[in-house]
C-alpha cells in the first residue's frame, strides 16, 4: 500500500459512500453561499418542500452584486437584476434559518474571505460553494471547491455532493521568494508555467519552502487562482501558521473540541510514499513580479519583459494572442513598463485581504496616483476597520485612491464598479477575460504592491523600483 495525499484523506474521511464506476457521495462539513448561484436552488426547495438539510453550516453574503459607496443599504443603489438577486438572498436566508451576514453588518463581505475570517473554513473540511473560487479555502487544508447551481440545491437540501475523484497533482516551489515577489507572482507564474488547462482534472497540493513561508493570506491567493490553472481544487497542507490563523476565530472549535481538532489536523499531510499523477516544480528564486499581457490568466511574463508577438506562440494560441492583443490595444515588441494604465483595482477574493492592503500600502505612503482612477476595495467589512485601524485608509486616501465599501466590486462588472470601453486596469483580481471587468475594459492582473506601483507612474511598473 502506498501512502496518502492529503486530499485522499480528505476524500476518505468525508466519502459516504462509493459506486462501482467511482461516482461517489461525498459529505459537505460547509457550504457557503452568495447571491448569483443560489436563488434557484432555494426555489427548487420551496416548490419541493424541503429545507435545509444543516442551516447551520450553511452561511450566506451578499458580494458580487452590491455598490462600494456609502448609502448602498439602500435598494434604489442598485440597478433592478442586482437589487432582485439580493433581496432573494435576504429573503431565503431569513426563511431557512441560514447564518446570514447582510450588507448592513460588518462582517458582510466577499464570501471567500468571510469565511475564513469568521473561522467556518478550517482545515480538513469539505467546503463548496456556488462559485468557482471557492478554491481559496484549500489554503486551510480544506477540500474546497465551486459547485453548479443544481448542486448547490443538492447540497441545501441532503449536505452531501456527488462528484468523481479528480488526480492527485503536486506543485512544488521551492526555496526563497526575492524581495518584491508575492503569493500573486507565484500563483500567476504557476499559470504561466502550466496554461489554463495545466490542472485539468486534478487536485492541486502546493507545497515547497517558498510557500510554507507565506502567510495564510498569501496561502489564499495562491489557492485562490487553482481554478484559474484548470484544477479541481488548490490545497495546501495545515501548519502552526493555519492553526494560529484559526485559533480563537468566532466559528472555530474552542476547549476540548480545539484539541480534538488539532490532533486531526495534525495528520493532514501528503505521506511520503504518496502517489503524484502529476509534478510540476518550480524555484521560487526564478519567480519575477510579473503582470498578464493578454486577456487569459496564463498570459503571464515579468514585468522585464515585452509585448509578444502571436508569432511566438504555436498553434490554437496564435490565433489567441492576435485576438488578444487586439482587445488589449497592444502592439508587439512594447516593453511592458511602457504600458500606460488608466485605473487602479485593489480588492477581490484574491487580494482583498490585510496584507494586500499592507503591501500595497507600503509602496503608496507619501505618494500620490497618477493614474485618472484607483480604488481599494476591503474584502470585508472586518478588512476595513482593520486598515482604518492602521492607518492605511489614510494612506490610500491622501494618495488619491478611493476607500470602498467591500464586495466583490470591479473584479468582475456585475455591479456600478465598472471599467469604461478602452480603459486600461491594474487589477488585482483573477480574471483578465475580455469584458469582466466591463465592456471593452482591459485588465491587466498583479499583486497589490505592483498595481499600486502602477498607481503612482501611471504605467506597468517594477515595483522593485519603488523599493
Ligand atoms: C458569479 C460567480 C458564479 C463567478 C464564479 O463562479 O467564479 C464569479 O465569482 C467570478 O469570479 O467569475
Ligand atoms: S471577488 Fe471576483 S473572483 Fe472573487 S468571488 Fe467575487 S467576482 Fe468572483
Amino acid at each position: 500500500m502506498t501512502g496518502k495525499t492529503l486530499y485522499d484523506k480528505i476524500w476518505d474521511a468525508h466519502l459516504v459512500h462509493e459506486a462501482e464506476d467511482g461516482t461517489s457521495l461525498l459529505y459537505i462539513d460547509r457550504h457557503l453561499v452568495h447571491e448569483v448561484t443560489s436563488p434557484q436552488a432555494f426555489e427548487g426547495l420551496r416548490m419541493t418542500g424541503r429545507s435545509v438539510r444543516a442551516p447551520d453550516k450553511t452561511i450566506a453574503v451578499p458580494d458580487h452584486n452590491v455598490p462600494t459607496t456609502a448609502g448602498r443599504e439602500n435598494p434604489a443603489e442598485m440597478p433592478e437584476e442586482s437589487r432582485i438577486q439580493v433581496a432573494a438572498l435576504d429573503k431565503n436566508a431569513r426563511d431557512f434559518g441560514i447564518h446570514y451576514y447582510p450588507v448592513t453588518d460588518i462582517r458582510q463581505g466577499i464570501v471567500h474571505i468571510v469565511g475564513p475570517e469568521q473561522g467556518w473554513t478550517l482545515p480538513g473540511m469539505t467546503v463548496v460553494c456556488g462559485d468557482s473560487h471557492t478554491a481559496t479555502h484549500g489554503a486551510f487544508g480544506a477540500l474546497a471547491h465551486g459547485i453548479g447551481t443544481s448542486e448547490v440545491e443538492h447540497v441545501l437540501a441532503t449536505q452531501t455532493l456527488i462528484q468523481k475523484k479528480s488526480k492527485n497533482m503536486k506543485v512544488e516551489i521551492t526555496g526563497r521568494l526575492a524581495p518584491g515577489v508575492t503569493a500573486k507572482d507565484i500563483t500567476l507564474s504557476v499559470i504561466g508555467h502550466t496554461g489554463t488547462a495545466g490542472g485539468t482534472g486534478y487536485v492541486i497540493e502546493y507545497c515547497g519552502e517558498a510557500i510554507r513561508s507565506l502567510s495564510m493570506e498569501g496561502r489564499m491567493t495562491v489557492c485562490n487562482m487553482a481554478i484559474e490553472g484548470g484544477a479541481r481544487a488548490g490545497l495546501i497542507a495545515p501548519d502552526e501558521k493555519t492553526f494560529a490563523y484559526v485559533m480563537g476565530r468566532p466559528h472555530a472549535p474552542k476547549g476540548a473540541q480545539w484539541e480534538a481538532a488539532l490532533a486531526w489536523w495534525k495528520t493532514l499531510y501528503s505521506d511520503d510514499d504518496a502517489h503524484w499523477d502529476k509534478v510540476v516544480t518550480i524555484r521560487g528564486e526564478d519567480i519575477a513580479p510579473v503582470v498578464t499581457w493578454g486577456t487569459s490568466p496564463e498570459d503571464v511574463l515579468p514585468i522585464t519583459g515585452a509585448v509578444p508577438a502571436p508569432e511566438d506562440f504555436k498553434g490554437g494560441k496564435v490565433d489567441a494572442a492576435k485576438r488578444s492583443l487586439d482587445y488589449m490595444g497592444l502592439k508587439p515588441g512594447t516593453p511592458l513598463r511602457d504600458i500606460e494604465i488608466d485605473t487602479v483595482f485593489i480588492g477581490s477574493c484574491t487580494n482583498g485581504r490585510i496584507e494586500d492592503l499592507r503591501a500595497a500600502a507600503a509602496i503608496l505612503k507619501g505618494k500620490k496616483i497618477k493614474v485618472k482612477r484607483a480604488m481599494v476595495v476591503p474584502g470585508s467589512g472586518l478588512v476595513r476597520a482593520q486598515a482604518e485601524e492602521e492607518g492605511l485608509a489614510e494612506i490610500f486616501r491622501e494618495a488619491g485612491f478611493e476607500w470602498r465599501l467591500a464586495g466583490c466590486s470591479m473584479c468582475l462588472a456585475m455591479n456600478p464598479d465598472q471599467l469604461q470601453p478602452g480603459e486600461r486596469c491594474a487589477a488585482t483580481s483573477n480574471r483578465n477575460f475580455e469584458g469582466r471587468q466591463g465592456r471593452g475594459g482591459r485588465t491587466h492582473l498583479m499583486s497589490p504592491a505592483m498595481a499600486a506601483a502602477a498607481a503612482v507612474t501611471g504605467r506597468l511598473t517594477d515595483v522593485r523600483e519603488l523599493m
